[in-house]
């Protein structure tokens, strides 16, 4: 009986030769955004210890700003992330007022959709922590747009009429819309987590797009959401816990369900964690925080060399493949010659 080679085996020699869709094969990471010489690099070390705790079969590509010093591309790369500089992106000339400040640096992320080597990517802001294994996520039918609703309950929102009515898209039959505003407005994601496809002609239209959009307040969310409306699959909050849904939706969050953290929430961000802040003082807060400074302090979560092909029964061959080149070509088990 000729030995069985596993279909999706890598380059190899001799055997009947069949080609597979690629795309089946196709690579597939996480990706996170980093810009400046600040300290949101130990937001982006957490994130690749977290991935690298709940054993991800895919790697983290960090996308990074010019600004990003060499010291901090060193230490990601020691982590075992894959760092790729991107040229920045501005919205349009004179309108970016409309953007809160803080936000403009967000439109960057769209160059993630130029990393056409990747069939499909999880984006998470560095300031996301994954607490259980979301590799699944890849697994979600292709020619969507994947991502968990956001709140409008924050002070951040106060410029939406949302807010000015106290509607809010997580109760939304505790404020009804109002018919005379019109329709409700569609749902709406928070752009710190996203499964998405990069893909030429989807960056070229996102490009053409922003050029001819003026800036908004939550910048390249409100730009993403407005894009993909048509596509946007909400997926379950356990994606991407917004800090502020604690205090604002608790009925609609079950901590215990959660594989996601995303501290966005003002003074949420553990390495600049003072507690002084709104709400910075719940019992919640303080152990997710904590919680994150065990992981980021965990150094048997340190990149080692050996890291790429896990040790012992908990390597799974998802794992392997993640480290093996794209098979150009695949084995399909030679007929038997008994
Ligand atoms: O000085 C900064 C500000 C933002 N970011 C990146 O941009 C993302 C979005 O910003 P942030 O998470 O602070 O926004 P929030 O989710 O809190 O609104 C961050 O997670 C980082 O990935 C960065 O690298 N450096
Ligand atoms: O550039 C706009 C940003 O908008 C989002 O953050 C907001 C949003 O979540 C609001 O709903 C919250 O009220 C607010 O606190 C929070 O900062 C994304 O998390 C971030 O990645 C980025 O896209
Ligand atoms: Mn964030």
């Amino acid at each position: 009986m000729a030995p069985e080679v596993p279909v999706d085996t890598f380059r190899g020699t001799g055997g009947k030769v069949a080609t597979l869709n690629s795309r089946a094969y196709s690579k597939r990471a996480y990706v996170t955004f980093l810009a400046g010489n600040g300290d949101y690099v130990k937001g982006v070390v957490g994130l690749a210890k977290g991935l690298r705790k709940v054993k991800s079969a895919y790697p983290l590509v960090v996308a990074i700003l010019p600004d990003v010093p060499e010291e901090h591309r060193q230490i990601l790369r020691s982590q075992g992330c894959i760092v790729r500089e991107i040229e920045p992106i501005y919205p349009p000339e004179n309108q970016i007022q409309f953007a809160m400040a803080y936000y403009v640096i967000n439109y960057s992320k769209l160059r993630i959709w130029d990393f056409e080597e990747y069939s499909k990517m999880v984006y998470l802001d560095a300031d996301i922590q994954v607490y259980d294994n979301i590799d699944h996520l890849f697994d979600r039918p292709d020619g969507f747009f994947y991502a968990v609703m956001d709140c409008f309950c924050e002070k951040t929102w106060s410029h939406s009429p949302q807010y000015s009515i106290g509607y809010c898209q997580q109760c939304p039959d505790k404020v009804t819309w109002p018919a005379e505003m019109g329709s409700p407005p569609p749902l709406y994601f928070n752009a710190g987590m996203f499964v998405f496809e990069p893909s030429p002609l989807t960056y070229e239209t996102l490009l053409e797009t922003l050029q001819i959009t003026p800036p908004t307040p939550f910048a390249e969310q409100d730009f993403l959401n407005m894009f993909f409306q048509h596509i946007y699959k909400p997926i379950p909050l356990v994606y991407n816990l917004v800090l502020a849904m604690l205090w604002r939706h608790p009925e609609n969050v079950d901590l215990d369900k959660v594989k996601v953290v995303h501290y966005c929430a003002a003074g949420s961000k553990p390495w600049r964690y003072t507690g002084k802040e709104a709400n910075m003082d719940r019992e919640d807060i303080k152990m997710l925080v904590a919680k994150w400074w065990d992981m980021y302090n965990d150094e048997s979560l340190d990149f080692k060399s050996d890291d790429a092909v896990p040790k012992g029964d908990t390597f799974s061959r998802a794992s392997l493949m993640a480290t093996m080149p794209e098979p150009e070509m695949a084995y399909i088990p030679a007929p038997s010659a008994a």
